[in-house]
C-alpha cells in the first residue's frame, strides 16, 4: 500500500493520525533510531524526517538507515529544502510553502528536488504548507508572511488555493516548539473548506490535552516533534499523546 493511502485510512478508522517528527540535526543516527523505536512501541502511525536547518546529506541517508533497522513504519521526508531529499525514505512530503515571499520555498526547491525524487522512486505526497505566527526558525528560513494568530479566514485562503491548485494535504504549522499550537477556530475553519482534503496540524504540541482539542477542531493528523526530543519516556509520552487523538 502506498503511504499516502495507509495515512488516509488510518484517518478514517481511527479519527486521527500521529505522526513523530526527528529532526537528523538533533542527535545521532543511532539515537534518532531509538526514538523512532520508542515511538512506533507507544502508537506512532509513521515517523517523519527532516528539519529547518543541517538535515540533508549523509547525516539524513544514515538516520533514514538506521531508522528503518528499528522500525516498519514508513517513514515520510520533510525537507527544508532540496537537500533533504533521501532514496532512503519511502514517501516525501512534497510542500509548496504557500505563504513564503521566496520564490525558492514555493518552486524552486521543488524543481531541484523533483528529479531526485523521480529517480528514487520514493512517493510525493502533495502538501500546502503554511505558516501562522509565532512560526520559529522555519518561518524565519522559509521567509513565511506569517498569518496571524486571530485571523482564521487568511488561513482559509491559502488553503482553500492549496487544494484548488490538486495538493491533497494542508499542514498549519505554528513553528517547531511554538509556546502554543494553532488555534482550534483556525483548524476548524480551514477543516470546514477542506473537505475530504486531509488537515495536518503541528508546532507547540506537547500534551494529549493539547492533541486533543486539536483533533476535536478537525485536524486529521498531529505532529509533534520537539517533546519527543525531550521526553525520556518517549514510548509513554507517545501513548499519552495516541491515546488523546484515536476513537
Ligand atoms: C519539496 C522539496 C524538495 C522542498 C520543499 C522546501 C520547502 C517548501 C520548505 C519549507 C520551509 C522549511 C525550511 C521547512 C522545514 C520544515 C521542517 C523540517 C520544519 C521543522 O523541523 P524542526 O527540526 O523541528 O525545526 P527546527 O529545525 O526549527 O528545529
Ligand atoms: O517540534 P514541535 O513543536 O512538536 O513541532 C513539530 C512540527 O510542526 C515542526 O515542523
Ligand atoms: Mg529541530
Amino acid at each position: 500500500m502506498q503511504v499516502e493511502e495507509y495515512l488516509n485510512k488510518i484517518a478514517e478508522s481511527e479519527g486521527t493520525v500521529h505522526l513523530t517528527l526527528i529532526d537528523p540535526a538533533s542527535q545521532t543516527p543511532d539515537q534518532a533510531a531509538e526514538i523512532a523505536h520508542a515511538a512506533v512501541l507507544g502508537g506512532t502511525d509513521a515517523i517523519m524526517v527532516g528539519g529547518s536547518t543541517g538535515a540533508g546529506g549523509v547525516l539524513l541517508d544514515q538516520t533514514l538507515l538506521k531508522i528503518k533497522e528499528r522500525t516498519d513504519k514508513p517513514t515520510i521526508l520533510f525537507p527544508g529544502n532540496a537537500s533533504g531529499v533521501s532514496k532512503h525514505a519511502d514517501a516525501i512530503f512534497f510542500m509548496s510553502l504557500l505563504n513564503s515571499r521566496d520564490i525558492n520555498y514555493i518552486t524552486t526547491n521543488q524543481a531541484m528536488g523533483a528529479p531526485v525524487v523521480y529517480k528514487s522512486g520514493i512517493e510525493p505526497i502533495s502538501m500546502a504548507y503554511i505558516i501562522v505566527e509565532p512560526g520559529g526558525t522555519v518561518g524565519w528560513v522559509g521567509d513565511a508572511k506569517l498569518i496571524p494568530k486571530h485571523k482564521p479566514e487568511l488561513a482559509v485562503a491559502y488553503a482553500l488555493a492549496g487544494k484548488y491548485l490538486g495538493m491533497h494535504y494542508t499542514y498549519l504549522e505554528a513553528g517547531s516548539g511554538a509556546d502554543l499550537p494553532v488555534t482550534p477556530e483556525m483548524i476548524g475553519a480551514v477543516k470546514h473548506v477542506l473537505g475530504d482534503n486531509k488537515l495536518i496540524v503541528g508546532g507547540g504540541i506537547r500534551d494529549g490535552e493539547t492533541a486533543k482539542m486539536c483533533a476535536l477542531a478537525g485536524a486529521d493528523m498531529i505532529v509533534t516533534g520537539t517533546i519527543l526530543e525531550e521526553s525520556s519516556n518517549v514510548t509513554a509520552k507517545i501513548e499519552e499523546l495516541v491515546s488523546a487523538i484515536k476513537k
